[in-house]
């Protein structure tokens, strides 16, 4: 499943993502800002409650939201990259997709290639959408695409753990709560045998 259309297309093709991906000055340019949220969280918003005070808690911090992007690497084999957090406290040990907030004024592709200079110290081609999902925090959402690297071997910059998880290793960590509907999504897409394109 794609539900988004395709970050942009640049020409050339690879054995894991196809052809059709954005490189470090197009995910720069930003072709995939400002899209409308098209699909349910995964997450129930946490801390709402029934009452006034509570109604206008959730919609002052559903207005101050906040973008996370982050990126499901994939090496030669299909592998995926994945991230052990140290923080906060209530994720450490757990394990997502690379990533982190979109800052303002910054396109998702653009924050998507500097978290992964930031955190990885590596360069990306960034490919199709996987998917997105609501996060605990009102007004929070995760966005996710494929990708591969381009320059550099990832290490983990901010501490951490890193590893990459072949398909019938993604049970193997404990993913963050919203990413198991995207983790679920990306078994599908990693299991069809089809390229995983852009645009597709
Ligand atoms: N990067 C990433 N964040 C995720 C995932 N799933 C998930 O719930 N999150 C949450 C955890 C955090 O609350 C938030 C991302 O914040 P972050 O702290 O990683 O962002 P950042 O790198 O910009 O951090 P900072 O500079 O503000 O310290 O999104 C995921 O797969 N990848």
């Amino acid at each position: 499943m794609n539900p988004e259309p395709d970050a942009g297309r640049t020409a050339g093709a690879d054995s894991v993502l196809g052809g059709g991906l954005v490189t470090g000055p197009a995910a720069r340019a930003g072709a995939a800002g400002g899209r409308s949220a098209r699909h349910p969280g995964a997450t129930r918003a946490a801390g709402s409650d029934d009452t006034a005070g509570g109604r206008a808690a959730v919609s002052s911090a559903a207005s101050r939201g906040r973008l996370v992007v982050a990126i499901a690497l994939l090496d030669d084999t299909r592998r995926v990259l994945a991230a052990r957090r140290t923080s906060p406290p209530a994720y450490a040990g757990m394990w997502e997709f690379p990533g982190g907030k979109v800052e303002p004024g910054e396109s998702e592709l653009a924050a998507l290639a500097r978290e992964c200079r930031e955190e990885l110290d590596v360069e990306i081609e960034i490919g199709s959408f996987l998917g997105q999902a609501d996060l605990a925090s009102p007004g929070w959402r995760l966005r996710v695409w494929f990708g591969r690297i381009l320059a550099g071997t990832p290490r983990a910059v901010e501490g951490g753990e890193l590893r990459w998880l072949t398909v019938a290793e993604l049970d193997d960590v404990s993913w963050l709560p919203a990413d198991l509907p995207l983790v679920e999504a990306m078994r599908g897409r990693l299991l069809d045998p089809a390229p995983l394109t852009a645009g597709d």
